[in-house]
């Protein structure tokens, strides 16, 4: 059986007396993309901040490629190989999208973040960045500073740029939110481009069955900040605690 990219032990948080995240202990394995589901308020979006090292347990572990993280900050996570989809505040709103991909493509390859290296310098950086422009169709924005980007162009970036970083685990949080019915297929066929490099593992906080249907090798299910269930799609879809704790209402069946 394949090793674990990422686990997690007992991984809990708490706010005051509320228990956002409670003993969740699960593993993921390379090669598998899994997607974390549950209704609003159970947790995911705590989970994955955890996991990143954006704020700190209460108690449990993380451990990546078997190295116990938890008391890493996000940028040592980061370095580590444990990369989240990009937010326009990690960016440089005054450069262009090209120039962004090209810093991350330059960080990737370990020459550092240098603004004094934009110039055209490193072939090899601008034609990487470019050829993910490509695959996301924005070439046509290469020169425009990200800070004018529209939203669902802002979050196709933010796919483009964690592939750039290519992690070891990619964590996205509703890549497609907010697209547009033609946007949104360019960015799932590159996530699902990503899940032929068997020694990375992908996790996907998603509320849309279509995009859980259509990526997910398996499923998990917060609810109350609590692990309630884990296994295939079908499966997991058809329990009890899925059907008990959505009531149809929450996960939207585009
Ligand atoms: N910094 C915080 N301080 C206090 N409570 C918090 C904090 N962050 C999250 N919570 C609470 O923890 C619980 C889990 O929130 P979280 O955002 O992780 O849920 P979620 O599953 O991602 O929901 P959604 O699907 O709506 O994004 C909620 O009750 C939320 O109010």
């Amino acid at each position: 059986m394949t090793a674990m990219l990422l686990e997690t032990e007992d991984l809990t948080v708490r706010f005051g007396g509320h228990v956002a995240v409670d003993a969740v202990s699960c593993g993921f394995r390379a090669g598998e993309l899994t997607a974390i589901v549950g209704p609003n308020g159970a947790g995911k979006t705590t989970y994955f901040n955890l996991i990143s090292g954006q704020i700190a347990a209460s108690a449990g572990r993380v451990r990546l490629a078997g190295r116990d993280i938890t008391l890493l900050n996000v940028s040592e996570r980061c370095r580590l190989g444990l990369g989240r989809a990009f937010q326009l505040t990690n960016l440089f709103p005054g450069l262009s999208v090209l120039e962004n991909l090209r810093l991350v493509v330059q960080a990737r390859r370990g020459r550092g973040f240098s603004l004094l290296r934009l110039a055209g310098s490193d072939r090899e950086v601008t034609r990487e960045a470019e050829e993910l422009l490509a695959r996301l169709r924005l070439e046509a924005l290469a020169e425009q500073p990200v800070s004018e980007l529209s939203h669902g162009n802002q979050r196709k970036l933010e796919v483009a740029l964690l592939i750039a970083l290519d992690p070891l685990v990619y964590m996205f949080d509703e890549p497609t939110a907010g697209m547009s019915l033609d946007e949104a297929p360019v960015v799932l066929d590159l996530i699902a481009g990503l899940k032929a490099r068997t020694d990375r593992t992908i996790l996907l906080v998603e509320h849309k069955m279509d995009v859980i249907r259509s990526l997910a090798d398996r499923i998990i299910v917060l609810h109350n900040g609590a692990l309630a269930a884990d296994g295939p799609p079908e499966a997991v879809m058809a329990s009890a605690v899925v059907q008990e704790a959505y009531m149809g209402r929450e996960l939207e069946d585009v």
